[in-house]
């Protein structure tokens, strides 16, 4: 497949991200239902199904905003299941949400240094014991941040407020907010829901990029020519059940997939 890295090699790559038989309900409505998959280190994973199948739930349930109705989540080896999200961001894992809403008011570079962790201005008596230390970090964190918008190519914009960008400039902001807590892997939803062309290009090369430097992905994504494009493995869910696995051109033709799309397997299981 045209620019995908060797799946070989990502196929010995260690877990970083694991899903154990989780469960989750809403009432009688099974969302997730007995999921289980790995995300292997150096990978990017994609994440597929019809609108309702459960991928924006099984994000939650990753990211620590929903808990499991029963299973585990497993971070780097760790269970982290009963974990508030900031909790899992402390442990690297990075999330970007569809509808990215940074603060308007704030320049570019001033929202991305407010992703950054354990900033010690944070902390009143350090603010007054050690005021160069404090200034010193945010020097650091200033140029951490500008060389991310860099990453991003947003950099010409860093001073600009956030309320200036377009809705695909906002996912770059997205991106460059979750590298400031150094991430090992980023769930990234939807990254090419309205994004023009051109900049869904920029956002391509970006994420690739970074995974080239060691990040990995997991990725709900609509837009197919994407997925395939990027994604060394893809997972497809339908009805709250992850129904097949392969690469973006094995899924692409499963019978399964084909059905769940049109329409067979699209809803939830209600319970019985
Ligand atoms: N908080 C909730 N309370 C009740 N039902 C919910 C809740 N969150 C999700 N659901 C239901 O769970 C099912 C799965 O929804 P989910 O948003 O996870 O699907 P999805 O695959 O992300 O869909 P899309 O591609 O449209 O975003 C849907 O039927 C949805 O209505």
């Amino acid at each position: 497949m045209a620019n995908v890295a060797s799946t070989d090699r990502l196929a010995q790559g260690s877990t970083v991200l694991g899903a154990r038989n989780v469960v989750r309900h809403f009432g009688g409505l099974y969302a997730v239902n007995d999921v289980s998959f790995d995300v292997r280190e150096g990978e990017i994973l994609g994440l597929i199904g019809p609108n309702g199948a459960g991928k924006t739930t099984m994000f939650d349930l990753l990211a620590g905003s929903v808990a499991p109705s029963s299973g585990e989540i497993l971070l780097n080896g760790v269970t982290v299941s009963g974990e508030p999200a900031h909790r899992r961001i402390g442990r690297g894992l990075g999330r970007t949400f569809q509808i990215p809403r940074p603060l308007a008011n704030l320049s570019l570079v001033e929202n991305v240094m407010l992703a950054e962790q354990g900033q010690a201005g944070e902390r009143l008596l350090t603010n007054f014991l050690q005021p160069f230390r404090v200034a010193a970090q945010e020097r650091a964190a200033e140029q951490k941040a500008m060389d991310l918008l860099d990453l991003v190519s947003l950099s010409r914009l860093a001073h600009e407020p956030a309320r200036v960008l377009s809705g695909g400039q906002r996912k770059l902001l997205e991106l460059a907010r979750v590298m400031m807590a150094d991430p090992a892997i980023i769930l990234l939803d939807e990254p090419a829901a309205g994004v023009n062309a051109t900049l869904l290009e920029v956002i391509i090369d970006r994420i690739r990029e970074i995974n080239q430097r060691g990040v990995t992905f997991l990725l709900i994504e609509h837009n197919i020519d994407m997925v395939s494009r990027l994604c060394h493995r893809v997972l497809v869910m339908a009805a709250g059940q992850l129904i097949c696995e392969g690469t973006a051109a094995e899924v692409a033709r499963d019978p399964r997939v084909i059905e769940a799309y049109l329409g067979g397997a699209a809803q939830p299981g209600e319970a019985a």
